[in-house]
């Protein structure tokens, strides 16, 4: 990680060639997964509701190798701090393990486990909540060190100077209250906090975003030099690209609970393979005037609900490059219409009643034949932006007129045997993607139907160690 001379791309030097000594990593994830479960209270057995999971981490694996910063990139609800806080053990897994410097977390009790409290440590978003208002700073950077019993009371007074002092905040401030500082000293004491136990590995857990612009770029320079003076190692949870960028040497795009796509920064910011890591760079605002002219593309619509993530594919109900079925020619927009539809009428998303002002009337469930067709165009109207091409028009008007008897399995059946797409049906494996000119990406796995041949097939993790 590095923020203080960045070249071109924004990265600097340094931070290229902050890893890469380790074959073996310092953390392994493998295929952790951690489960909530709602509706599982008394009340919700009694009114006899099941429980239903939710998939907050649904099999992620990757490696954190010794002094890189790994970036954990995605939307809000995308499960990156939940990934985080079970990896360092705040919460337990409901599958998978976390080996640090070769041991299961999972499996450490007793002093082991107290050991590994000491050396992965988290840094949280917000200065604010996370520091106690009634102690002073001293205590709040010595209850680590009372909690372990570290030294005596002079040197762990001494200690809480020394960090104070590291982090660019004043030994004499110690007396002090958390509401006497700013949102960047704040961050400077959880920092201050979290390094008192001399851990090896944080979790920095959107470090930056409760900040100003202006003091951002401080902490992050701040922990640039700590990961120097100290060795250590970061997982830096982010869902600002900004930050990533500038501070990552690999990072890992989750979306949904999965790892979709994960690589050098360099390469992913350059040459981003997941139609979801492109599209959330796409969404990022541009610097140059030049960029800011082009038009910029935002994710359409909301991260799915991980109670109920989408089959196949999680991206595919926002993806804008969903596979058709092969024989079927059809342009994209068409077919996220056809998509979209679909999906509305799998889910019983529409009402019937209301269409065309109130102008149609059931009776015992179905339309007089009469109606029909006034009916089917204007469920056309409601339903679709653009009119659809030949021959999709007339399959989409048959699903409809489905409808008009409220069948919505047939209207579904109907579109699903002539649009039922791979991005649906299968769940991408991980894959070394291939480049125009036919060149394998071996450090880049990517898990989208789009790419690669599955006799290549990697899981999450990079195949080798970070690049020099
Ligand atoms: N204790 C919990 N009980 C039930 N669901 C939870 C719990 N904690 C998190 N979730 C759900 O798990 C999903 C992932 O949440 P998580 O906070 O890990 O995402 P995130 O990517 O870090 O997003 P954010 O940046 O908004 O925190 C969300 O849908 C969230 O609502």
């Amino acid at each position: 990680m590095s923020t203080d001379t960045p070249d071109a791309d924004g990265r600097s030097t340094e931070s290229q060639t902050a890893t890469g000594d380790h074959d073996d990593p310092l953390l392994r994830v493998d295929n952790l997964e951690k489960y909530f479960w709602a509706n599982d209270s008394l009340l919700d057995r009694l009114l006899g509701d099941d429980p239903v999971a939710v998939r907050a981490v649904d099999g992620v694996s990757f490696d954190i190798y010794e002094g890189e910063t790994l970036g954990l990139v995605g939307e809000s609800g995308c499960g990156k701090s939940t990934t985080g806080e079970t990896l360092l053990r705040l919460q337990e897994p409901t599958g998978g393990r976390v080996d640090f410097d070769g041991q299961n977390v999972y499996d450490l009790s007793g002093s082991e486990l107290t050991e590994f409290r000491t050396t992965a440590q988290v840094v949280f978003q917000d200065p604010f909540s996370s520091l106690d208002p009634r102690m002073t700073i001293g205590d709040t950077v010595q209850q680590p060190l009372d909690v372990h019993n570290v030294g005596t009371e002079d040197e762990r007074r001494e200690r809480v100077r020394d960090l104070l002092e590291r982090v660019g905040l004043s030994a004499d401030q110690l007396d002090r209250y958390p509401h006497e500082f700013s949102g960047g000293q704040r961050q400077r004491i959880g920092i201050a906090r979290a390094l008192a136990l001399e851990p090896e590995f944080l979790v920095l857990d959107e470090p930056t975003s409760a900040l100003d612009v202006s003091v951002q770029a401080q902490v992050l320079n701040l922990l640039n030099d700590l990961q120097d003076e100290f060795d250590l190692t970061y997982l830096l949870i982010s869902h600002d690209l900004s930050v990533i960028r500038h501070v990552c040497d690999r990072v890992a795009v989750m979306y949904l609970g999965e790892i979709v796509e994960i690589g050098p920064a360099k390469d992913i910011f350059e040459s981003p393979k997941h139609p979801y890591t492109q599209a959330l760079l796409e969404s990022v605002p541009r610097a140059s005037t030049d960029e800011r002219e082009r038009d910029r593309q935002t994710i359409s619509g909301d991260v799915p609900s991980p109670r109920n993530p989408p089959s196949g594919c999680r991206f595919r109900t926002r993806c804008p490059q969903v596979i058709p079925p092969a024989d079927v020619e059809i342009d994209q927009s068409e077919f996220r219409a056809i998509m979209d539809l679909r999906e509305r009428i799998e889910t019983e998303d529409i009402s019937l009643e209301s269409v065309g002002d109130d102008q149609f009337t059931f009776e015992d469930g179905a339309l007089p034949a009469s109606e029909v067709s006034g009916f089917v165009a204007a469920l056309e109207e409601r339903l679709l932006d653009q009119p659809l091409s030949a021959p999709h028009d007339k399959r989409v008007r048959d699903a409809l007129e489905a409808l008009a008897t409220k069948d919505w399995d047939r209207a579904a059946e109907r579109l699903r045997s002539e649009y039922e797409t791979v991005c649906e049906t299968t769940n991408p494996e991980h894959r070394v993607p291939e480049t125009n000119e036919g060149h394998v990406v071996p450090n880049q796995p990517v898990a989208c139907h789009l790419y690669g041949d599955t006799s290549r097939n990697t899981d999450d993790r990079s195949e080798s160690p970070p690049q020099q």
